[in-house]
């Protein structure tokens, strides 16, 4: 959803279905780079008040307009320090002149939303249940920011560090590694809540991987793309199912 820059009063609303947030500001705009700031500011505050915590929201800061180099009021620097400060990713872009990286990053962050989940599936099952010998090795290419710390043994790599010399392409990307067969079971037993364990098996037939009822084709509506600029329209309502792991937690450490 390309969400009104100004209407803040509806960031909880996007922030409860939202599983990316890309946040853009203009290059050449100093006030689009403070409303930037300002969404980070409130999608931290937001985050740090809940209090459930599951899989987490993948955050990334945009500079766009770099075609307008030339007439740059935003220096690189701010973006990469404000981007540190809050351990999000940033990079800066045009969509003018670079359509093809633009939807690139789109294509990174739905794949680092499934890693997300994925990890989030992983960690839940161990939670409730852990099991012998299952080693849950998520492989990531992804970095944290250097400032980037964290203290919650749920938390992942999960934030893109992205920068304009970091281009990415389809054929550099790693695809999420197949899901272990035991998380498979243990998703097909929680999804059978109302029948008993280890019956109806064929029911685990329907559940290639537990990202398959939430991400589908055309999901890029789960992301929320937050800018200084008035809207045209909002290219979806869909509200994501409530789910276990639905639930984003305190992304700031
Ligand atoms: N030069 C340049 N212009 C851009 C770039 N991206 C967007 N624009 C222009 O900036 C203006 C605003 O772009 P929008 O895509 O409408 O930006 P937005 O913030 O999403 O605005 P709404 O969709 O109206 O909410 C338009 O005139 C675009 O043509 C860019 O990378 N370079």
């Amino acid at each position: 959803m390309d969400t009104y820059g100004k209407d803040d009063k509806r960031l909880p609303y996007y922030l409860k279905w939202a599983d990316a947030v890309l946040i853009t500001y203009s290059i050449i705009q100093q006030d689009s780079f403070e409303m930037a700031l300002a969404y980070l500011d409130a999608i931290n505050s937001y985050s740090k008040s809940l209090t459930v915590s599951n899989n987490e929201l993948v955050i990334m800061l945009l500079g766009n307009k770099l075609d307008l180099e030339r007439t740059r009021v935003v220096p690189k620097s701010e973006g990469e320090s404000i981007a540190a400060k809050f351990s999000c990713a940033f990079c800066e872009t045009t969509a003018a002149d670079d359509y093809e990286y633009v939807q690139q990053l789109f294509h990174r962050t739905v794949r680092e939303v499934r890693k997300e989940r994925e990890r989030a599936v992983a960690s839940n099952c161990i939670d409730e249940e852990p099991l012998p010998s299952t080693t849950i090795n998520i492989n990531t290419n992804t970095n944290i920011p250097s400032s980037a710390s964290s203290s919650s043994s749920t938390s992942s790599s999960h934030f893109l560090a992205l920068n304009d010399t970091d281009k990415i392409s389809s054929s550099n990307i790693p695809l999420p590694p197949p899901m272990p067969a035991t998380l498979i079971h243990q998703a097909a037993r929680a999804a059978k809540t109302a029948k008993p364990e280890y019956q109806n098996s064929s029911n685990s037939n329907n559940i290639n991987s537990p990202f398959s009822p939430t991400i589908k084709s055309g999901s890029l509506s789960s992301i929320a793309t937050v800018t200084g600029l008035p809207p045209t329209s909002s290219s979806s309502t869909a509200k994501r199912a409530p789910s276990k792991t639905s639930v984003f937690s305190k992304i700031f450490k």
